[in-house]
């Protein structure tokens, strides 16, 4: 069963590694959260299987890292200055804010009091300074989502690679968000990551292209372990719809906290590129564009069929690192109770995702010839490219089995007397001990076969 509380999760997480509040020892930062060892891992391989899906395994999508730094005015014709707000309401009667299509029964969560004011926008765009000289006008945006940075090199990318369509360009990256009233974890934050990717097609396709994409994505978080029965496609409902969008599938996940998005996909049309384009009236749009004098480049692609110039349409699949982490936790976490009546915690974590692959440890960590053989194991593994191999010498292999279960390495490797040929039975020369974090079954492998063991089984 998947855990059904935050706190078993947060405490798992700051016990082993995986995240910490941000800026702590001087009383934490709201709404920012730390990556430790194992998180960082765990996070790499996430944003690796969704590179390797969307780039690597495809041939129709480009990658792209653009700057987190942007333009004012690339924010300003995106409709984001004018219109990424949230409504926010402060409470007379104890001064907190609070946003205001979350409040449950339109009273404070502090106090309690409905004394609150009307809600007014407030804009979520973080702002800071660019260059020695703080004036008005010297400043830039922190980006608020990676998809900008894609509209706005969409000319050089279909420069530099002739792409025709349909095609993609995929981007991993941070963002930022002055979320009012940032909570639940890494679920809301105020810094976190999105894997966005803008899929170009030709108008009429669209539809088409958008529930393919809606399936696609579905399956790839049944792939890092998400269970149907806890994953839900959201359509929403016309009135839900963001201005630009045709549609939108929102794709939830039942979170500790409830069954919360974890990624949109939604088909844009001609809107973002129509935005920043010049030269906006000659080119038939079919989105309610804002006039732009400002950009410089004009970006459209041949018509497949007339070769005319043309603004293509955008289907956006756009999730986000760190609820996807969060998602991922919530299913692997698993705690059983074992036959001695003693309880086990385990991340049943899918073998690609997990922070350690293997954990290698030798039985005895003052004996030479162990501590030997095990090192020269580890670099063995190592060689293999599967990931990280963690050399574990604590000495109680009890103990060792349990911590990787928390952490939900995959095997556990032990090298013992047997191995080095100095047990009771001759034959286990050159054998080690390999435990299934799952199954907590054991097997005697020979070390010759090992590599192969382990890597036929981290699919
Ligand atoms: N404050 C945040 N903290 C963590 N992840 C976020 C945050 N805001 C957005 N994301 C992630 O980025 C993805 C795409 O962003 P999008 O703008 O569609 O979110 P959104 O619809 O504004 O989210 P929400 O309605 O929950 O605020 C979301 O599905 C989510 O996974």
């Amino acid at each position: 069963m998947p855990a059904t509380s935050m706190d078993e999760l947060v405490s798992l997480c700051k016990r082993r590694g995986f995240i910490f509040p941000g800026s702590d020892i001087y009383g934490g930062l709201q709404g920012t959260y730390d990556y430790g060892p194992l998180g960082i891992e765990l996070k790499n391989n996430l944003k690796a299987a969704w590179w390797r899906a969307m780039v690597y395994e495809r041939d129709d999508v480009e990658g792209l890292d653009a700057s987190i730094l942007t333009h004012r005015l690339v924010l300003r014709h995106s409709g984001h200055e004018a219109t990424f707000t949230d409504p926010m309401v402060d409470c007379r009667n104890c001064k907190s804010r609070w946003r205001a299509d979350q409040l449950k029964d339109n009273k404070c969560e502090k106090c309690g009091s409905t004394d609150l004011t009307e809600p007014r926008p407030f804009n979520l765009m973080f702002k800071t300074t660019v260059g020695p000289v703080a004036e008005e006008g010297s400043f830039a945006y922190l980006r608020p989502e990676t998809a900008q940075g894609i509209f706005t090199n969409f000319k050089n990318v279909v420069d530099a690679t002739s792409r025709r369509l349909p095609f993609g360009i995929a981007q991993i990256g941070k963002a930022f968000r002055n979320e009012i009233t940032p909570r639940n974890f890494i679920f809301r934050v105020r810094e976190f990551e999105q894997m966005e990717l803008e899929f170009f097609v030709q108008p009429g396709t669209d539809d088409e292209w958008h529930s393919q994409w809606v399936e696609a994505r579905l399956q790839w978080w049944r792939d890092q372990g998400l269970l149907s029965e806890n994953l839900q496609a959201y359509h929403q409902a016309g009135d839900e719809l963001a201005h630009y969008a045709k549609a939108t599938v929102d794709i939830l996940y039942q979170f500790p906290h409830g069954l919360e998005e974890l990624e949109g996909i939604a088909n844009r049309t001609d809107f973002d590129l129509g935005s920043h384009t010049r030269g906006q009236a000659d080119l038939g749009l079919s989105a309610k564009v804002e006039p732009n004098e400002d950009s410089t480049a004009k970006l459209t692609i041949p018509h497949p069929e007339t070769q005319k110039p043309l603004v293509p349409f955008v289907i956006e699949p756009s999730a986000g690192v760190d609820r996807g982490v969060l998602a991922i936790l919530t299913e692997a976490f698993t705690k059983e109770t074992l036959e001695n009546g003693s309880e086990r915690i385990v991340l049943k974590l899918k073998p690609h995702l997990a922070p350690i692959k293997v954990a290698v440890l030798p039985l005895a960590r003052n004996k030479p010839e162990i501590v030997e053989k095990a090192k020269a194991i580890k670099a063995l593994l190592m060689a293999t490219g599967i990931g990280r191999i963690f050399y574990e010498d604590t000495g109680n292999i009890g103990k060792g089995y349990r911590r990787h279960d928390e952490v939900g390495t995959p095997f556990c490797v032990t090298v013992d007397f047997d191995t080095l040929g100095r047990g009771d039975d001759a034959s286990l020369l050159d054998t080690v001990t390999v435990r299934d974090r799952d199954t907590m079954s054991q097997a005697r492998i020979h070390i010759n076969e090992l590599a192969t063991y382990i890597r036929e089984r981290l699919v």
